[in-house]
């Protein structure tokens, strides 16, 4: 199976088809024994996937290290560079994320950081300006419509900073979005997917790609380049209801038209509204959490150190009975038959669901943990456990569920 000519997970243990109800799935193409290795996340185009796209929460960065998410009980590590607002485990660690992310990689971050602080104190010293109202906040725009919007002010903003004689309503688009604070968490998880983008440009495999604008004026500017450089982002599955709850648009916006007041110049070009809407609307249903590796599963368990987006690791479908266990090492995920399931093998025909509970929660009742994915995830479970308990409930708490 294909999508826009980047290959969908496929091996000859597994194939990715369609559901009936929980939109695509893996299933086994053949008896597999527990333990089987089924997929990890370098096996394919390592050169254009680093840096992982992925934040670490800011109240954590000092406690993560930054290339190997490595978390010991709340330690503040040591080797840290603090303009760029990130710590490591070891020197080598260190050399390992400076090398990915090369001298601009890293003037980025620290030009992210550097804006923090100033806003921060900003923030201590003087009364809020009135901002600019701007069609993007709008609560009844669509998101389409909003990150057009966006994309108009993003251009003055880059007109300001790249033009010799910028206008005035340039340089005052430029200012307003250097003094609108933004969530530190988006702008760093957006600016991780703008380092990738780069990084793919220059990439053979990608090198003469048309990446201008969308010849399709109603689509959000950058589309077309999203589509050459990120096919494996575009491949998930995406959500239109991101923009809620704790991810409102004008978050998202006002990060964008921040990094665009920020970050260095040639990074520009990559940071297109289209960019981040897919960003965001394609981590809501296929963000893996980072926690501290190696509960006594394998599973993370434990705090909310961050999230990250890794594409090809995105098709496993939720089951509370799982039948695939899924470990972090560092930056990589593998994927293994489970030693637990039920039988001497997963049989052929079989869907190979992970989990998306934390090895914590997998001990919930029925209700919790519906009310949970739910909650989290945006879906009622239709896993084989889930069927198996509900049957067994009372019909008096289905329809509770239902209401
Ligand atoms: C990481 S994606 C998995 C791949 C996805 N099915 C696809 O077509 O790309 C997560 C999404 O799959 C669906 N899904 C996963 N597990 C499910 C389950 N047990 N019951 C219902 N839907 C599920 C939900 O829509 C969820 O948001």
């Amino acid at each position: 199976m294909h999508h826009d000519g980047w290959p969908l997970p496929e091996s000859v243990d597994y194939v990715l088809r369609s559901t009936a109800s929980a939109g695509r799935a893996i299933f086994a193409r053949r008896n597999i024994k527990p333990g089987t290795h089924i997929l990890s996340t370098t096996e394919k185009y390592e050169q254009l996937r680093s840096p992982t796209v992925h934040v670490i929460l800011r109240p954590y960065r000092r406690e993560v290290c930054a290339q190997c998410f490595a978390y010991d009980r709340g330690r503040e590590w040591k080797c840290r560079l603090p303009d760029a607002g990130v710590a490591f485990c070891s020197v080598e660690c260190r050399q390992q994320w400076e090398s990915v992310i090369g001298p601009l990689g890293l003037a980025a971050h620290q030009a992210i950081e550097t804006t923090i602080k100033k806003q921060s104190k900003w923030k201590k010293t003087t009364q809020d300006s009135t901002p600019m109202t701007t069609a993007v906040d709008s609560p009844d725009l669509d998101f389409d419509a909003a990150w057009q919007a966006a994309g108009v002010v993003g251009k003055q903003i880059v007109a300001a900073r790249t033009k010799e004689k910028p206008s005035k309503t340039e340089q005052r688009y430029l200012r307003e979005a250097e003094s609108a604070p933004a969530d530190p968490d988006f702008l760093a998880y957006l600016l991780s997917g703008v380092l990738v983008t780069h990084k793919r440009s220059a990439a053979p495999a990608m090198v003469g790609k048309d990446a201008d604008e969308p010849s399709d004026e109603s689509s959000i500017p950058g589309t077309d380049m999203v589509s050459e450089l990120f096919p494996d982002l575009m491949a998930l599955a995406s959500d239109s209801s991101v923009y809620t709850g704790d991810s409102p648009l004008s978050s998202w916006t006002k990060a964008y038209k921040l990094l665009l007041a920020i970050l260095p110049i040639p990074l520009l070009d990559f940071l297109r509204p289209a960019i981040c809407h897919e960003l965001a609307s394609r981590a809501s249903h296929n963000a893996f959490s980072i926690r501290p590796a190696g509960g006594s599963d394998g599973e993370q368990s434990g705090e909310f150190l961050g999230w990250g987006v890794w594409p090809e690791a995105s098709f496993f479908n939720h089951s509370c009975r799982p039948n695939v266990r899924k470990e972090r090492v560092g930056r990589i995920w593998t994927f293994a038959v489970s030693e637990d399931i039920t039988g001497d093998v997963l049989r052929e025909g079989e869907e190979l669901c992970i989990t998306y509970l934390g090895g914590d929660e997998k001990d919930l009742d029925v209700e919790e943990r519906r009310k949970k994915l739910k909650g989290e995830w945006g879906f009622d479970c239709q896993c084989q456990k889930c069927v198996e308990e509900l049957h067994d409930l009372p019909l008096s708490a289905i329809l509770h569920e239902r209401s």
